[in-house]
């Protein structure tokens, strides 16, 4: 296993339509079907730096800006931000476009936590990531208090130990 590997090795992009299936009464993509799409493109993102059998641990809040419309055409594009032990924090963006009107807007973004399990499904080191591009280098900063965050929330850590996330508060205060 390589123990560390770039971002962009991570990167997938995926284009799908919206079909009649796929929308409700208003002939708007169904939010499910939308986190459904997430979760598999970052999914693939994740397997990509790990090279393992990936389980989604958590998504964060996620806000649909902009309803997809029948026949239009979404963009999905993830890529990981930050390794840590088994887990892996992804970032995704979703597009949609409407092609023969030339429009394309951005729909919304999320972020998808992964860990890397064994064949046995028991969490598994994964290698550390490095950011290159100033994009890239952000969200690595930010994972961090992002992780603690939805430690927190998940009542996995208790929040005077989130150190991080105090520095951040501390920071935002001062
Ligand atoms: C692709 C799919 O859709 S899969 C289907 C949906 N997902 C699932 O079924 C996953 C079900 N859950 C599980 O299998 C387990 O709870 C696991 C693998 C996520 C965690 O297993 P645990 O035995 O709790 O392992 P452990 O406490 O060692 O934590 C492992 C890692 O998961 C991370 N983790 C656990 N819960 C969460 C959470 N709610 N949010 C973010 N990260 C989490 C931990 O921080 C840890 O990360 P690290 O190794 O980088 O430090």
């Amino acid at each position: 296993m390589k123990h560390e590997k770039f971002a962009k090795e991570s990167f997938v992009t995926s284009a799908e339509m919206v079909l009649p299936n796929d929308t409700n009464p208003l002939h708007n993509l169904m939010g499910g079907r939308l986190l459904h799409l997430m979760d598999v493109v970052a999914a693939i993102s994740a397997q990509k730096h790990s090279n393992r059998v990936v389980v989604t641990a958590s998504v964060d809040n996620v806000s649909f800006k902009h309803s997809p419309k029948l026949g239009d055409t979404i963009t999905l594009e993830a890529h990981v931000t930050r390794a840590f032990n088994s887990s892996m924090e992804v970032f995704i963006r979703v597009y949609t476009e409407n092609i023969p009107n030339g429009t394309k807007i951005e729909t919304n973004t999320a972020f998808f936590t992964f860990v890397a399990v064994d064949q046995t499904g028991r969490p598994i080191i994964v290698p550390k990531l490095i950011p290159e591009s100033e994009e890239e280098k952000k969200l690595f900063d930010g994972a961090l208090q992002r992780r603690e965050f939805r430690l927190v929330m998940a009542g996995r850590i208790k929040l005077k130990d989130a150190t991080s996330l105090h520095e951040f508060v501390e920071d935002i205060n001062n």
